[in-house]
């Protein structure tokens, strides 16, 4: 064990929440791109000739580089390396050039060529050269923003720790919950409006540009808080992030249990999002002109609630708790979701309801947590780490389930705005999700007899620690 002295927490109240508010609209520019195709399947199919595999190839690019290509991890150490004004530029850079080369896809004639990849004579696949080019925009602009959520989270780290953590790190992730939310009601409309469905995608641009500037007025403040810091007496520079700390994260349980718990959590609510409009239509037969918006109410019940239950945590403590709550109601929803006689309107409402709460208590309890656990220079690493793995949940699990609807969960046809389709029961994907739920409870669990016993301190108040570690933290 080794100890070191933190930075003074400088900066005044007012300084603290202006870089708060810079930081998450940047988060919240990058957010609206990642959800602003979602509602436009339908159109993209109409106007460019898309298919199904089309859109399912384009939407699984968020993830390519990623996952596959390690630019998430390899993210996490640049902000360690670099500190988080060089990070965050980079992520919006991405962000900006992704998104600059999935418009001119969507918007350029390419006379519907088609791209063939093949190898010794045997052709592999092929497909149309604009999905190919939207889709590979759409990989470089899901490193930048993954690299902006985890580059947001150390800065208010960095501002907030010891003061008011949690709500800071709760109102960030209501940030990206208002982009989802924009994304969701305003993309379809405009598209429609101007008849053109790369309308949105340009909008995002302007307002992504305007996120930069946010994201650069917080580095002239940063780094004069940085420069007045290193000047207070008594102040020791926090020791740089080496590789070798990669093997130090990855011996420390506590971080296993909670990005277990992340992956788990997390496949279990955003991917039954992407089929959670089906669901309202085939089970609660919700008409299919406003099955959408039930879903559509989890991103705004989060911008209230994750802030609230961040600062309870913050003042009252319980954060492996308020994670195990989160984890219990999983399992309440997806049972009663999986219920075939449960088929009332109001009931979806409710369920989907619950399910907002459910995603405000885990992630306002979790991202603070991981403060307590691994030290502040490996924060973007490990932050880099758990969401590596909680990618692979995000991209596998809606497959799962689809493979799971199409296989074993077909029942007759039905009739939908005219056109026969496929019924589904949706029992079994439902009992999956409770799964997972049950998974979470089981590692909140773990988590909390991991804490209890190293004694992180994730049941205590981050206020009332924050008396006790402004100076001095321990680091393992
Ligand atoms: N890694 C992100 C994943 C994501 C993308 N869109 C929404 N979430 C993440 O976990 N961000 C924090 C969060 O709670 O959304």
């Amino acid at each position: 064990m080794k100890e070191i002295i933190r930075k003074k927490m400088a900066a005044s109240p007012v300084l603290r929440w202006t870089v708060l508010g810079l930081v998450s609209f940047t988060m919240l520019t990058g957010y609206v791109i990642a959800d602003v195709m979602a509602p436009l399947k339908t159109l993209l199919e109409q106007q460019l000739g898309w298919d199904s595999s089309d859109y399912g190839l384009f939407t699984s690019g968020y993830g390519w580089l990623n996952i596959f290509l390690l630019m998430l991890i390899f993210g996490g150490m640049i902000l360690d390396k670099k500190g988080v004004r060089y990070a965050g530029v980079l992520s919006v850079g991405l962000m900006i050039g992704g998104t600059l080369l999935k418009y001119w896809a969507i918007t350029a004639d390419l006379g519907g060529a088609v791209s063939s990849f093949s190898i010794g004579g045997h052709s592999l696949f092929s497909v149309k050269s604009q999905v190919l080019y939207a889709t590979l925009g759409f990989a470089v602009f899901g490193v930048g923003v993954e690299m902006i959520g985890i580059t947001a989270n150390k800065a208010v780290v960095k501002w907030f720790r010891g003061r008011s953590l949690a709500l800071a790190l709760g109102i960030n992730v209501a940030a990206g919950r208002i982009g989802t939310a924009i994304a969701m009601f305003g993309s379809l409309p405009l598209a429609r409006m101007t008849g053109n469905p790369g309308a949105p995608l340009a909008v995002c641009l302007l307002l992504l540009c305007i996120g930069l500037l946010s994201f650069l007025v917080f580095c002239v403040l940063d780094r004069r808080e940085d420069r007045e810091t290193e000047t207070l007496p008594g102040t020791e520079k926090e020791e740089e992030f080496k590789l070798s700390d990669i093997v130090k994260i990855a011996k420390i349980k506590a971080f296993w249990y909670i990005t277990i718990l992340c992956v788990l959590f997390y496949s279990a609510v955003f991917p039954f999002l992407k089929y959670a409009t089906e669901l309202m239509i085939q089970k609660f037969h919700v008409s299919p002109g406003f099955a959408g918006a039930i879903p559509a109410l989890l991103p705004f019940g989060n911008i209230l609630l994750t802030p609230l239950f961040g600062s309870i945590y913050d003042r009252r403590g319980h954060g492996a708790t308020i994670m195990l709550i989160g984890s219990a109601l999983l399992v309440c929803v997806y049972t009663l979701f999986a219920i075939p006689a449960l088929t009332a309107n109001w009931m979806a409402v409710v369920l989907v309801l619950v399910l907002g709460a459910a995603l405000s208590l885990v992630p306002s309890a979790m991202w603070p947590s991981v403060t307590k656990i691994v030290p502040y220079r490996m924060l973007g690493t490990s932050y880099s780490m758990i969401f590596w793995i909680q990618n692979w949940g995000l991209a596998f699990v809606p497959l799962l389930i689809g493979v799971v609807l199409k296989n074993h969960c077909i029942a007759g046809t039905v009739v939908i705005d005219g056109v026969v389709s496929t019924r589904y029961d949706y029992t079994l994907p439902m009992l999956i999700f409770a799964g997972f739920g049950a998974l979470s409870i089981v590692f909140a669990l773990l988590l909390r007899r991991e804490d209890a016993r190293k004694g992180y301190g994730l049941e205590k108040p981050n206020d009332e620690l924050q008396t006790n570690s402004t100076t001095k933290t321990q680091i393992p």
